[in-house]
């Protein structure tokens, strides 16, 4: 607290309004384990878009409004570009060791700024709109698992997320059941959502795999000639006589550790559950990729200019579930915003669920309606919500996989609905199972509870085509 009052003495206002914590442990036992946004978005109502609290002597700032989010995040990049700072005193080990290691907890310094670069040229949109064949591909493996064992419908997004990146980064292709790099990815991303939720520094063990040398299978198949060009293959290549430095092999790995595709998965789940609410919306989309594909091929990435109701449903899923619900920067000066002090160290948090059910940028911000992104006589388009889901406007923490991910959104949400029905499960008297729209907040993500449906072929051309254009060397492909 004397700290709290020297700084305020030094930019003589005060931090913004928040909920009256206890001295020392703060507001620690006010901030709720579930949906911790919802609770911050009723706060602003009482104390304004910007809430102060503290833990611990930990400071943070949720910005619950877009002009917040934009003034600070985008227009004062400049300061607002680093990450908190994690309390090692109260972390394990290895939870430490991640966050060094992870571009998503970097300091905003030098060795971000090449993981940066590294990543840059990897994703930019020029190099991955030549990679379109290889989602297109991906895309179509899911599908055919889709058609020949759709129960486990779950477990094939997680896969088909898991192997696009696994192929790009290291040009593996995984196991179909249990692939011990997906798991260990899973495990990463675990790690890495866990490091991020202010109530778990508590925790202090954490039965989690070590941080693994993942370039050493791609060294392993150079030497028996057997690697797949990959984003790894071409950096152990590049000047392949001078041997890396430890400082370089570092920077790489941390780059491609944190490639994880569990946004992805939230999106394509979150897909699903709303198709099975909304079958006139379903029905809509598949009367538009009819009419402008037709069902003598797949779509692909060239038919996206032609398809403006499917780009507005995939806008509208991004808004009905903030995939990162809460964006955590930092700041290394204090800072002084609308009067308020926003203090040096602060965890600054962006309430990005807030802004995407805040009913003056979106009208009924529960009911799902992708039509709200139409521009109409007396209605223009709705803010696009993908502009926001992966950080904020072009600021330096924007996330790199941004294209990517677009990419496989659109491809596969295209060809699912192509091909597929998706519907509700039948209780045994034939009446629907309605699954809730409720998400799941954690490890960073939000992602739909687990819900189930039935997922059928729209017609038997569906089914032959998928076949005839996924070759299987039969060998359990699923
Ligand atoms: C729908 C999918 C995805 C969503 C919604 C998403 C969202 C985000 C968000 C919100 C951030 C934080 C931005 C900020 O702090 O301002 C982020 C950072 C990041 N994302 Fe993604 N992402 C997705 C897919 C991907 C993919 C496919 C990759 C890589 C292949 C990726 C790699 C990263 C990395 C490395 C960072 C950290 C950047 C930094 O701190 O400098 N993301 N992402």
């Amino acid at each position: 607290a004397s700290s709290l009052v020297r700084r305020r003495f030094i930019t003589g206002v005060s931090v913004p309004k928040g909920p009256k914590g206890y001295p020392f442990i703060g507001n620690i036992f006010q901030i709720p384990c579930k949906d911790p946004f919802k609770t911050y978005s009723e706060w602003s109502r009482i104390y304004g878009p910007m809430v102060y609290m503290h833990v611990f002597g930990q400071e943070f700032v949720v910005l619950n409004s877009l002009e917040s989010v934009i003034d600070l995040f985008e227009k004062r990049s400049s300061i607002y570009s680093t990450r908190p700072r994690l309390r090692s005193k109260v972390m394990a080990g290895e939870l430490v060791e991640r966050a060094q290691n992870s571009v998503i907890f970097m300091k905003y310094g030098p060795r971000w700024k090449a993981c940066r670069k590294i990543m840059h040229g990897w994703m930019n949109h020029r190099v991955i709109s030549q990679y379109n064949f290889l989602v297109e591909r991906n895309a179509g493996h899911f599908l055919w698992k889709l058609l020949h064992c759709p129960g486990i419908f779950s477990h094939h997004i997680k896969v088909n997320a898991g192997s696009l990146i696994l192929k790009l980064v290291y040009g593996i292709e995984p196991l179909p059941h249990g692939d011990p790099w997906i798991g260990m990815s899973e495990k990463l991303s675990k790690i890495t959502g866990t490091v991020s939720e202010p109530t778990r520094w508590l925790v202090n063990s954490f039965p989690f795999l070590r941080y693994m040398p993942m370039w050493m299978p791609v060294v392993e198949m150079m030497d028996k000639g057997t690697a797949e060009p990959s984003w790894t293959l071409e950096f152990l290549q590049q000047d392949a006589r001078t041997p890396k430095t430890l400082e370089e092999i570092a920077t790489h790995q941390s780059a491609a550790g944190t490639l994880y595709a569990g946004g992805m998965v939230a999106y394509i789940r979150t897909f699903f559950l709303v198709m099975v609410l909304n079958p006139d919306v379903q029905k809509k989309a598949q009367a538009e990729i009819d009419a402008v594909v037709g069902s003598m091929r797949l779509p692909n990435m060239s038919d996206k200019p032609h398809l403006p109701y499917i780009n507005c449903l995939i806008k509208e899923v991004f808004r009905i579930n903030a995939i990162v619900p809460l964006l955590p920067h930092s700041l290394e000066q204090d800072d002084v915003y609308k009067g308020h002090h926003i203090p040096k160290g602060a965890w600054v948090i962006a309430n990005m669920w807030a802004i995407f059910n805040d009913p003056s940028i979106y009208p009924e911000p529960e009911r799902f309606n992708p039509q709200r992104f139409e521009a109409r006589p007396g209605h223009p388009p709705e803010m696009d919500p993908s502009r926001y889901a992966f950080g904020i406007g072009m600021g330096r923490r924007f996330c790199p996989g941004y294209h990517l991910a677009m990419a496989f959104i659109f491809v596969n949400v295209t060809q699912i609905l192509s091909t597929f029905s998706t519907s509700p499960e039948l209780d045994k008297d034939g009446n629907e199972i309605i699954p809730p729209l409720k998400f799941d907040f954690g490890h960073l993500t939000s992602k739909p509870s687990d819900f189930n449906c039935i997922i059928k072929p729209r017609t038997p051309e569906s089914s032959h085509l998928i076949d005839s254009l996924v070759e299987i060397d039969s060998e359990g492909f699923y």
